[in-house]
Parts: structure tokens; C-alpha cells; sequence
């Protein structure tokens, strides 16, 4: 986090004396207000350095920039293993900002399908084609300057890393990266229960027996800076929290 912090204050001074890159800026002002974010308690203060920030750089800047500075492109994963809410989540919360939502588990092969639904858990060789189409749409969006929210496992850091190449100023290892991830974060207990009243519903490929292995491959290096929800909140909650930390702030023009 740290070095995250370094880095963007850099970026940040650098270019306050020069003319700032189109390209970029708005994921750079969002690292910013993030680490601020962790870094300052009071939520207030914060809020004010933010606008101050924002009206700064749009009175240095203005002819640079266009409205876009504050429509930021941004890929939001929701992630976490099977029945941690990541469609529940998803599709709320797209709703709730009006963007588009795209569930993973639309983008698996029929045979992944079957796989798992037989018990057997995915393979890399499985997973990789999948995440690689996963990142196709997460770049679709970003180009065309949309948000997207995903829901989607992304259960280890390497398949995390394929979906951030899905931007294309990412510099693979770095973290800094317009597509967040959010850790849908919940007890083995709760998550069983979950997926056992989610089948007897008849309307899932996925089997219950299959959650330990999904929380034996999750895997979070800390220096990813993941935001960690407690998933175990009411959805509505839990919407409230993911929109207040990625998604409130820039709607303050
Ligand atoms: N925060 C929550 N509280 C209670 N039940 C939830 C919550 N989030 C999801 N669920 C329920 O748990 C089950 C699994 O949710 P789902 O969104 O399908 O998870 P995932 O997509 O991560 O597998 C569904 O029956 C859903 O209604
Ligand atoms: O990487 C994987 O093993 C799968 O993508 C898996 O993580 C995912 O969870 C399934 O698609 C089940 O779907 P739900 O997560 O919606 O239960």
C-alpha cells in the first residue's frame, strides 16, 4: 500500500508542473483518493481534500480534460469463493449504479459446467481460456468508457493479474490498475448452508461438496490491496459499503 502511496503522490507531483497525460489521469486520481481514503480516518476531511483536488486539477487543466475526469472507467470484481453472494452482490449493485453487470459463471464452457457439476474442481488449464474471455469483456468495457461490475471467483493472484491486463496501461506485479477487486468474505459454515439451500433449488451447476476446495485455492497477497466486505452483512449493506468506497465520491461534481 505504501508503495502505491508513493507512486501516485509521484504521478501526482510530477504532473501538476506539466501537462498531464488524457490517458491515465482519471485511474490515477482514483488510486489517490483511495489511498487517502485508508490513510485518513476522518471520512470529512477526505471528502473536502477531494474536492479541493478535483477543482484544482480542473482549473490547471481544463482544456486538457474533458468531462470524462469525472466518469471513471473502472472494472469492479466482485470476488470470492462459491456462495459468497458474488451475483447477489453484482447485480444489485450495477443496479444501484446504473452500470453493467457481467457474471463469470455465463462465460464457462459447457464442459466446465459439467465438470463441476460432477464434483470435480477446475483446473488452471480449464480456467485460463475462461479468464482470458473475462478480461476480452473487461477491456470491451474500458475502451468503449464504460463501468463494469463482474462477478467472478478469481480465486488466485494470477488469475487476477489476467484480469487487470484487461487494462491497458497495467504493468503486470504493480497492483495499480483501474479493475478493483472486492473479497466477498464469509465463514465455511455460512457458505455451506448457502450452497445447500441454493441446490435443493435445483438451479445451479455447482454442488456444495466443491466450497473446501474453492476456499483451499483462495489466495490473498496483501499487497494487492483488496477491499474485504464482510459478506455476511444484508446485501443491502453490503451494496452500500462497495458503493460508498468506489462509486459515492464521484458523483460530488
Ligand atoms: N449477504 C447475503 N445474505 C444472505 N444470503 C445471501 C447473501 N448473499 C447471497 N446470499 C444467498 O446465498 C446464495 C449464494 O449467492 P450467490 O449470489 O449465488 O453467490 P455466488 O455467486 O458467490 O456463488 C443465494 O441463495 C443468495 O440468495
Ligand atoms: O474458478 C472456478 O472454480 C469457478 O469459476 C468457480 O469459482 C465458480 O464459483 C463457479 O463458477 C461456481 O459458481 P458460483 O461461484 O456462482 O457458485
Amino acid at each position: 500500500m505504501l508503495s502505491t502511496a508513493r507512486t501516485t503522490i509521484e504521478f501526482l507531483v510530477h504532473h501538476s508542473t506539466d501537462k498531464p497525460p488524457k490517458i491515465g489521469l482519471n485511474f490515477h486520481i482514483l488510486e489517490a483518493s483511495q489511498v487517502a481514503y485508508t490513510l485518513l480516518s476522518d471520512k470529512q476531511t477526505w471528502l473536502l481534500i477531494l474536492k479541493v483536488l478535483f477543482s484544482f486539477l480542473h482549473t490547471q487543466y481544463a482544456h486538457f480534460l474533458d468531462q470524462e475526469l469525472f466518469f471513471i472507467r473502472m472494472g469492479v470484481v466482485i470476488m470470492g469463493v462459491s456462495g459468497a453472494g458474488k451475483s447477489t452482490i453484482g447485480e444489485m449493485l450495477a443496479k444501484a449504479v446504473n452500470c453493467s453487470f457481467l457474471d463469470a459463471d455465463d462465460f464457462h464452457p459447457q464442459s466446465n459446467k459439467e465438470k463441476m457439476h460432477k464434483g470435480i474442481p477446475l483446473s488452471d488449464e480449464d480456467r485460463i481460456p475462461w479468464l482470458n474471455l473475462l478480461r476480452d469483456a473487461l477491456r470491451a468495457c474500458l475502451v468503449s468508457r464504460k463501468t463494469m461490475i463482474l462477478g467472478c471467483s478469481a480465486l488466485q493472484k494470477r488469475y487476477r493479474e489476467i484480469l487487470r491486463s484487461a487494462d491497458p496501461n497495467y504493468v503486470p506485479g504493480s497492483y495499480f490498475c483501474v479493475i478493483k477487486f472486492v473479497l466477498l468474505d464469509a465463514g465455511a459454515e455460512v457458505l455451506a448452508a448457502r450452497l445447500q439451500e441454493r441446490a435443493e433449488e435445483g438451479n445451479h451447476f455447482m454442488p456444495a461438496k466443491l466450497l473446501q476446495s474453492q476456499i483451499d485455492l483462495l489466495q490473498i497477497d496483501e499487497s494487492e490491496g483488496i477491499v474485504k466486505v464482510d459478506a455476511t452483512a444484508s446485501p443491502l449493506v453490503i451494496v452500500d459499503t462497495i458503493k460508498a468506497l468506489f462509486f459515492d465520491i464521484y458523483s460530488h461534481r
